[in-house]
């Protein structure tokens, strides 16, 4: 829809003002520049960073899995059991050991206990201590309990005080059983496990059983022959064992960590945007968010499918043979949405930090928190039948984090690949995994011959679905954070944002209304402005300046004109590019903060800005100006009041897209990307103001030719000086013909060279277009502003054209005085201060004026409108008198814009502290007396001797007036304040 027709000369976007190109067109115009001229290019320009997160990472990693894998099979194949053995030995069974030969017994300790200690028993044990071949138990070695209760009892009171115990059961002398009681703990000892059973088992069980026997035959009167009691142990035979491979264990967690290089790259680079603004920059020219976050996802599917790709490739060379006996399909989607899923993560928590810097230790915490999921995921928790469900909400969370799904698919892989599997196909990626019972799988033999270990939950196939789920939601959620959390600049929309249909059809800034549109005389329609949200401030309280009410009351009649129902535009309605309607901008407000701590920024601005013209904004620091301009760029939507730009309502439905249209902005700090060339930001600012693609390139070297960077243009930015920076960000902002064009203080950091080439490029770019500049040079603004308005406090104090300001503010005449002979080198200083004191004393008589600033060089005299008529009496006396008086020059010159400036900023500190009632400032007299100075007076008196003390003020950073220095009215020598407000 057309909403307005302008005669004006056509933006380069080719579309009359106040349309805004279809979404299709625009989204796939902004996605293309960002992917391929910001995010491509910033990846090739950290040329290392990007190649170690595509290749050597994954390949350190791979090359690492292949080193522990060889590691661990050396270490195997030292063991017996990895062997060819043909004829394995015999091993006999050793005798009772001593239990000081367990390392892990406490000292005394004993080799073994037996029950019940009854004289049965006793003889036995007497037998088996005696007869303990190679060495005869001590009797202090060996300790009988009345019961096994007795026994148990004692071990748990003093654990690890015996190797081994002997329950006897004595029925009969000849019908005597047994049972034996060993440390079930795993012992380790050296790099050697011990052998619970050959350790202590055996020789004990061998050494009762002799004792039984011998005490059997003796009772048949026969005699035991102690050498024929021998037992030894033999394996079988076998060829050699081969392990199976390591890698399906540790790869999952080893690409895991490889893939966090990845995850800290996007999230430092999504933030880094942000903090850097140039996230807002990108918006302000009438970026998307769809196009944002597209080119950012399409960007990690190339950069996931690459790693993923040479994985696979890795994997292959190295020869392991999860890569090559599984389906290499299964393998690289598996890393490809592992990836996806990551950066959609990384998306997520990107919305909640505002500083690129913690991206890393954001990284690292989650690195800990994934390696120690891993560690449990490793022994099959919780995607194994019997842990599911075990505990719901730790298998919820298990199942959001995608490392869960990477190590369970590659431990999957990992074991389907091992010693006598056959790997994975593609097409079974849903089958291999079944959880049956055993009657299932007994039906099923085909089961038991391939994938018999896959008992599971969770397979191949449905981890796949699962990231894709992730990737989605974490994607889903990353938009509506980013929406709905404050942004750089506290802006946030509502939750239910995206239930607002203005939201679908727009795709603009929060909270629009669709206004009622006006007829204008072309017979197009401007949409009226809305001053619902505006509070009334106690602006009656403040006097308001008479050119400044005069403004306020000709904008409001522009807008009861607007207002009314139809009626054409009159000539001073068509004359005007901007019309700002009772601007209010509070910071602080919220639901939860009480209404005092709320900041008013902005207090309700009426102005209008003429076309052709420029119209600059002057005010102190902290004044409001910036807000001014953050609130008609967009970047901040207004607490109250409206402005029509170009017609178009800045909070309309859609109003600010087609503002943006027209629209060109050089922000206050310079927003470029180091990486990239001056040459690529006009293309990819072009692209995003929606330029006609085949104009960027030809305007973009026009533009960079005027402001002299033609040359500089394949210069990456990082490498180019302050003023080359402004320079580019004011050709960005021209970019496109835009009909208004905002320049936050554009030529901060400028030597006066460029500073003044870039006043001819601004002083050129009125023609056609309206251009607001802030600036904190007055000579900037006297050169350049066709009207000024100074602002203070959030209010209007002044405005009209340097000469109207000068005129009305300045406090006159300048006189400059010099006493300083010229030529000489060497100056004769009582000389000096005795014609000093003449030319002040005939300034005193003659006008009765004191000094207002005194140099080496000249003597200063601000002569005001009052004394204006006698000025040139007094100069002509004065320049009668100049070779007596010692006089070498004479200056006189109109009150300077600064001048002005400094008057508006005070009356506007005098009103504040009025207000906030900080009416007196106290000065510590050496006599012990003190001065109450009310804030802004220039004399005061003492409390006892009535002397009148000169004060002298000056304002700090904030503003506020401060007492630089005092002297008695006749004292030419100050004195450093040491006041205390
Ligand atoms: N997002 C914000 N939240 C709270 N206060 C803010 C915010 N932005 C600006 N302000 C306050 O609003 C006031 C006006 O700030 P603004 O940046 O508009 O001043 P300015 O006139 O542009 O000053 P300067 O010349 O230093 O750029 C300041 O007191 C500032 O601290």
């Amino acid at each position: 829809m057309v909403d307005v027709m302008d005669t004006s000369p056509k933006p380069s976007t080719g579309l009359p003002i106040g349309t805004v190109q279809g979404w299709p067109k625009r989204f796939w115009q902004q996605f293309t520049a960002l992917l391929l001229f910001k995010t491509v290019r910033v990846a090739l320009r950290n040329r290392r960073s990007t190649i170690v997160r595509l290749a050597l990472a994954p390949l350190i990693f791979i090359f690492l899995v292949f080193v522990i894998d060889k590691a661990i099979r050396a270490s195997d194949r030292r063991s017996s059991d990895f062997q060819d053995v043909r004829s394995p030995a015999t091993e006999p069974i050793t005798p009772i050991p001593s239990c000081d030969t367990d390392l892990y017994v406490r000292q005394p300790c004993w080799d073994f206990f037996y029950t019940p200690d009854t004289p049965d028993t006793q003889a036995i044990v007497a037998a088996i201590k005696a007869n303990n071949p190679g060495r005869v138990i001590p009797d202090a070695q060996v300790k009988g309990f009345a019961d096994r209760a007795a026994s148990n009892a004692f071990m748990s009171a003093d654990p690890e005080k015996v190797i081994g115990a002997v329950h006897f059961a004595v029925i009969s002398p000849t019908n005597i059983g047994f049972t034996l009681q060993t440390n079930s703990t795993t012992k380790f000892f050296k790099s050697t496990f011990q052998n619970r059973e050959l350790f202590v088992q055996l020789p004990l069980q061998v050494a009762v059983e002799r004792e039984l026997s011998r005490r059997f035959f003796a009772a048949e009167g026969k005699t035991l022959d102690a050498s024929a009691w021998s037992v030894a142990i033999r394996k079988f035979p076998h060829p050699v064992l081969t392990t199976g491979s390591v890698v399906g264990q540790v790869i999952g967690p080893f690409l895991f960590a490889a893939n966090m290089f990845a995850f800290v790259l996007v999230i430092s680079g999504v933030v880094g945007e942000r903090e850097l603004g140039l996230r807002q920059a990108l918006r302000t020219m009438g970026m998307l968010d769809s196009s944002f976050w597209s080119s950012w996802f399409a960007f990690e599917v190339v950069m996931a499918a690459i790693t993923s790709l040479l994985i696979g490739a890795f994997g292959a060379i190295f020869q392991f043979d999860i890569f090559l006996k599984n389906s290499f399909g299964l393998l690289f989607f598996l890393f490809f949405l592992f990836q996806l899923a990551m950066a959609a993560f990384a998306f997520f928590l990107s919305t909640f930090i505002s500083k690129a810097s913690v991206a890393v230790n954001l990284g690292f915490g989650i690195f800990i928190v994934g390696w120690i999921m891993q560690v449990v995921l490793l022994f099959g928790y919780p995607f194994t039948p019997s842990y599911v469900g075990d505990i719901p909400i730790v298998t919820v969370i298990f199942g959001l984090v995608p490392w869960s799904y990477l190590v369970k698919g590659v431990n999957d892989l990992g074991s389907a690949s091992a010693e006598g599997q056959p790997g994975i196909r593609w097409g079974d990626r849903y089958e291999y995994c079944k959880n049956l019972s055993s009657d299932e799988i007994a039906k099923q033999p085909y089961l038991a011959n391939t994938y018999r270990d896959f008992q599971c939950v969770l397979s191949l196939g449905q981890a796949y679905g699962l990231l894709i789920g992730l990737t989605i939601v974490y994607t889903v959620l990353a938009l509506f954070l980013d929406n709905v959390l404050p942004n750089e600049n506290g802006v946030r929309r509502a939750p239910w944002y995206f239930l607002m249909p203005n939201y679908w059809c727009n795709v603009g800034r929060a909270n629009f209304r669709k206004r009622p549109t006006v007829q204008t005389a072309a017979g197009a329609q401007t949409v009226r402005p809305s001053l619902r949200r505006t509070s009334t401030l106690d602006n009656a309280a403040v006097p308001q300046d008479e050119d400044v009410a005069n403004e306020e009351k000709r904008v409001k009649e522009l807008l009861a004109h607007r207002s009314g129902t139809s009626g054409a535009m009159s000539e001073l309605e068509q004359a005007n590019a901007v019309e700002v309607f009772g601007l209010q901008k509070v910071f602080g407000r919220n639901i939860f903060k009480r209404k005092s701590s709320e900041f008013w920024a902005i207090k309700g601005s009426w102005f209008a800005i003429e076309k052709n013209q420029l119209f600059c904004l002057l005010g102190p620091n902290g004044a409001g100006k910036t807000t001014t301009i953050n609130c008609l760029t967009g970047v901040l939507p207004p607490s109250g009041g409206d402005a029509l730009v170009y017609g178009q309502s800045l909070s309309s439905s859609g109003g600010m897209d087609r503002i943006r249209s027209i629209m060109g902005v050089c922000p206050q700090f310079d927003i470029l990307w180091g990486e990239l060339t001056g040459r690529e930001h006009m293309l990819i600012y072009g692209n995003i103001k929606g330029l006609d693609p085949k104009l960027v390139r030809a305007q973009s070297e026009t533009l960079l030719a005027k402001v002299k960077l033609s040359e500089a243009g394949n210069m990456r930015t990082s490498s180019y000086s302050g003023g080359m920076k402004r320079r580019l960000s004011v050709a960005i902002a021209l970019l496109g013909d835009p009909h208004i064009v905002y320049l936050d203080e554009p030529t901060t950091g400028m030597d006066p060279i460029s500073r003044r080439h870039v006043w001819d490029i601004i002083e050129d770019a009125k023609q056609g277009r309206a251009i607001v500049l802030t600036t904190h040079s007055m000579e900037e603004a006297d050169v350049l502003g066709d009207r000024i308005a100074i602002m203070a406090k959030g209010r209007l104090r002044c405005i009209g054209s340097s000469i109207r300001l000068k005129q009305r503010f300045g406090s006159g005449y300048q006189v400059a005085v010099s006493v300083l002979p010229s030529g000489r080198s060497q100056v004769d200083l009582v000389g000096l201060e005795k014609r000093s004191q003449q030319v002040q004393a005939f300034f005193r008589n003659q006008l009765g004026l004191e000094p207002s600033d005194e140099t080496k060089a000249y003597i200063q005299y601000l002569v005001p409108r009052s004394k204006e008529a006698a000025l040139p009496a007094v100069l002509s006396m004065l320049e009668a008198d100049a070779g007596e008086m010692g006089i070498s020059d004479i200056q006189l010159s109109l009150t300077s814009l600064e001048e002005v400036f400094l008057t508006i900023a005070r009356k506007a500190e005098l009103e504040a502290a009025a207000a906030e009632g900080r009416a007196t400032s106290i000065i510590y007299l050496d006599d012990g007396h003190q001065l109450k100075v009310p804030i802004g007076e220039e004399t005061a008196t003492h409390p006892v001797n009535g002397s009148i003390y000169r004060i002298k003020w000056a304002q700090d950073d904030a503003g506020r007036l401060q007492i630089l220095e005092w002297h008695l009215q006749d004292s030419l020598s100050s004195v450093t304040a040491t006041a205390a407000s």
